[in-house]
Order: structure tokens, then sequence, then C-alpha cells
């Protein structure tokens, strides 16, 4: 938490509100959000994965991710890995033909989650 604030204070400045467009800039955020899909999203995709019904425990296997039940988003500064079905490690959205069509969406709305609780200002161009 101290981490994610410092850093929406060097970025963003206290009292200014996050936009859209500012995400990019915000890594260690990101690093959260992963690590926390990482941990918490793959029971959803166990029950989903009717093709491949192991796919899900790939997110915590001590061999990918070293000591895996940790909750560390550094890991995330540490490697280049996206959550869009290309690193068959981390797959909230699953991969393929069948992968979510709403995961850039689900992606932008994650940070909208009171938990997280960053102030959100609309994009003036927002449609
Ligand atoms: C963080 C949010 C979300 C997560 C974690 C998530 C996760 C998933 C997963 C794991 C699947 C199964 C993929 C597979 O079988 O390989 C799926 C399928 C699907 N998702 Fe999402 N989803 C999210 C948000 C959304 C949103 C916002 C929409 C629509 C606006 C959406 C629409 C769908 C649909 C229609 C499918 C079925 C696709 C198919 O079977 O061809 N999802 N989602």
């Amino acid at each position: 938490m101290a981490k994610a604030t410092q850093e929406l204070d060097i970025v963003i400045v206290r009292e200014k509100k996050v936009k859209e467009s500012e995400i990019p800039n915000l890594p260690y955020l990101d690093a959260i959000v992963k690590e926390t899909m990482r941990l918490h999203l793959h029971p959803v995709a166990d029950f989903t994965f009717v093709k491949a019904p192991n796919l899900g425990s790939f997110e915590r296997e001590g061999a990918v991710w070293g000591e895996p039940e940790e909750f560390r988003p550094e890991r995330f500064l540490e490697m280049e890995m996206d959550v869009k079905g290309k690193n068959f490690e981390l797959l909230p959205f699953g991969s393929g033909p069948r992968m979510c069509p709403g995961y850039s969406l689900g992606l932008k709305m994650i940070w909208l989650k009171k938990k997280i609780n960053i102030p959100f200002q609309q994009e003036e161009n927002y449609a």
C-alpha cells in the first residue's frame, strides 16, 4: 500500500484524480492488479475452462512463480508478462478462440474496484 501510494504521489500528485490515460504510467499499481488476478482469479477460470480443467492451477505453480502463495507485485516488475492470453502461466481471461471477449473492458473496470480505491476522473473525450 505504501509503495502504491508513493507511486500515485509521484506520478499523479496527491488529491488529483487518476485518468484512464495515466494508467500506463502506474506500473506498480498494474503489478498489484496482475498479482491479485494471479492469486485470486484462477478459481473463476477453473470453472470456465471446460476444455482444459487444470489450466487454472498454473497461477500458483511454484516452479513458474517462486513462493507462489506470497502476494508480491514486484514479480511483475521483474518480468514481461501480460494477462491477454499469450502467457500461459497467467490466464485470468482464458486464451485462444474462446478467450474472454470482454477482457479489455474488464481490465479497465478492475481499476474502479472499491478495494483498490483509486480516485478516478472521467476523461473529457470519453464516449
Ligand atoms: C475482470 C473481468 C473478467 C474476467 C476475469 C473474465 C474471465 C473470463 C474467462 C476466464 C472466460 C472463459 C475463457 C475461455 O474459456 O478460454 C470468459 C469468457 C467470456 N467472457 Fe469474460 N471475464 C471478464 C469480464 C468480461 C466482460 C466485461 C464481458 C462482456 C462485456 C465478458 C464476456 C465474456 C463472454 C461473452 C465470454 C464467453 C466467450 C466464449 O465462450 O466464446 N467478460 N471470461
